[in-house]
């Protein structure tokens, strides 16, 4: 027998209930005026809010810095039913994850987050509390400290020579740089994981790069959580639930097949530490709770730093002059040894500088990850009330003219014998965040990025296909990236050897 409701009647509920939240969010917008007034924004439209003002082409990092250009480094929106407070400046920044951090610790419970990260059992989205202080604990101890970060050297000058070669197969040619780093820097990241690259690399990546986007992702539903069914009228939900459902397949697999290879003793890598973590029983971590973390290592850990030397390169090749200084220093600092290793590496200043200034131009995580307030906290003599979602503009403050000059310009010189560095000491640099909540993978990260953009610089010569401007558009997908992907004609350095 067939169900069938009228379409009229889903009509007629459907625009009762959203009558009916209209009047509430008036209401409740009403309600929290009261409190707000101090704190200064655009004006608010009933229902959406601010919404109307975030909509157009721009990408919001670059929408919230105008708006806040006009009402100031610490602003009010209202998003649909969510308050929210955008910070965009070092001093501001400063007082949420550094005075108030306790306070401003917790992430809020979004709904894709609930289903892709197993109901928020991952480190990104856990809420602030013992959970999450043991997935730390973990991490800086175990899966991301110095000592393992090390034990992944041979992996990672491996995989970037595999990368050197290729290029240098197709000499002459244009190659696509992006892809290149890209498949490189997940084949690094699945080794250190995994202890090998997955079976199903492809498949594996792009339901990973897919859960991560919409996890990352502005979506309109997360700004009216009384409204749930917007979610399943949407598709939402339901689509969000096939992409999980995909992903846990593949880590599934992952899990089962290292619970195998641990019986027989083989092998350390990151899910072997886990699941050993788990038999112990120190930290009681499900099945689920290991592919969360997983999720959070891969996400996190591959297309990050991948964007990271997509855009440096792209910046040199806009800027020759900058170019040419790191080329002659990393040609200079391993001449006669034909190819660059990790241990000369820290010797390659000017690179450390351009990869800074890299950083302060195109932070991967433009508006850092949300926070949430846990309790009414007064900042600057404005009260901020318990819930409030909080988004740290770091590109807008990476851009400031009141802690920059020429902001806009590269210029990695203005990091020679600076102190200033993205570890979450100075506020007006913070790609990695800062405070309890700041990236925990900044030491696995550093070399991932150092490494390969050495290596391309000291083997090749580099130019642009046409001679035209390079398009330095950005796309925001899980990280803020290239939106056409970097296309460069190499030509081999002379020195550079050929590794077999
Ligand atoms: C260049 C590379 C990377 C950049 C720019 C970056 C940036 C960030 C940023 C901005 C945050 C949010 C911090 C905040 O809310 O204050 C974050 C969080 C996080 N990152 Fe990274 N990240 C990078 C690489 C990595 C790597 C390699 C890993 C792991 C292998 C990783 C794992 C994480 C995790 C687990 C969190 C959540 C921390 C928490 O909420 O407690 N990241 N990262």
């Amino acid at each position: 027998m067939e169900f069938r409701i009228p379409l009229f009647q889903i009509i007629i509920s459907f625009l009762l209930v959203l009558f009916m939240a209209a009047i509430k969010s008036v209401r409740k917008s009403k309600a929290r005026n009261l409190t707000q007034k101090l704190i200064p924004g655009p004006r608010k439209l009933p229902l959406i809010g601010n919404f109307h003002q975030l909509a157009g082409p721009g990408l919001l990092h670059r929408t919230l810095r105008d708006l806040a250009t006009k009402h100031g480094p610490i602003m009010h929106l209202q998003l649909g039913q969510v308050s929210t407070v955008v910070v965009s400046s070092a001093e501001m920044a400063k007082e949420i994850m550094k005075t108030h951090d306790i306070v401003f610790a917790n992430r809020p419970f979004l709904v894709v987050s609930m289903i892709t990260t197993y109901e928020c059992t991952d480190i990104a989205f856990s809420p602030y509390g013992n959970y999450w202080r043991h997935l730390r604990k973990i991490c800086t101890e175990e899966l991301l400290s110095a000592a393992r970060v090390n034990s992944f050297q041979s992996i990672r000058e491996e995989e970037v020579l595999n990368l050197i070669e290729t290029i240098k197969s197709n000499e002459g040619l244009a190659v696509n740089l992006s892809e290149k780093v890209f498949s490189m820097s997940y084949g690094i990241t699945a080794r250190a994981a995994f202890g090998k690259k997955c079976k199903n690399q492809d498949a594996f990546v792009s339901v990973i790069s897919e859960e991560s986007k919409v996890n990352s992702g502005f979506l309109v539903s997360e700004f009216f959580p009384s409204l749930k069914f917007l979610d399943v009228v949407s598709g939402l939900k339901h689509r969000v639930e096939k992409i999980h459902g995909e992903a846990d397949r593949i880590l599934g697999n992952i899990v089962n097949d290292h619970k195998e290879s641990i019986a027989k003793g083989k092998r350390e890598d990151l899910v072997d530490v886990l699941l050993r973590l788990q038999e112990n029983g120190e930290v009681p971590l499900t099945d689920n709770n290991i592919k969360a973390i997983i999720f959070d290592i891969f996400g996190g850990g591959s297309e990050t730093s991948a964007s990271v030397v997509e855009w440096a390169m792209s910046e040199m090749i806009k800027n020759p002059r900058v170019m040419t200084k790191a080329q002659a220093e990393v040609r200079q600092v391993f001449q006669g040894k034909g190819n660059v290793d990790e241990t000369g590496i820290h010797q390659l200043k000017y690179l450390k500088c351009v990869i800074k200034e890299t950083l302060r131009l195109h932070p991967v995580f433009p508006l850092l990850l949300p926070r949430e307030c846990s309790q009414n906290c007064e900042i600057n003599g404005f009260e901020i009330p318990s819930k409030t979602r909080v988004i740290i503009n770091a590109w807008a403050i990476g851009r400031d003219p009141n802690h920059w000059v020429e902001p806009e310009k590269f210029e990695p010189e203005r990091f020679i014998n600076s102190s200033v560095d993205f570890v979450g000491t100075n506020f007006e640099f913070i790609p990695f965040g800062a405070g309890r909540r700041i990236c925990p993978g900044i030491l696995f990260a550093v070399p991932n990025v150092e490494l390969p953009l050495a290596q391309l610089l000291f083997h090749f010569d580099w130019k642009l296909p046409k001679q035209e401007d390079i398009d330095m558009t950005e796309e925001f997908g899980l990280s803020v990236r290239r939106k056409t992907e970097l296309m460069l004609i190499p030509t081999p350095y002379r020195a550079s050897i050929t590794v077999s």
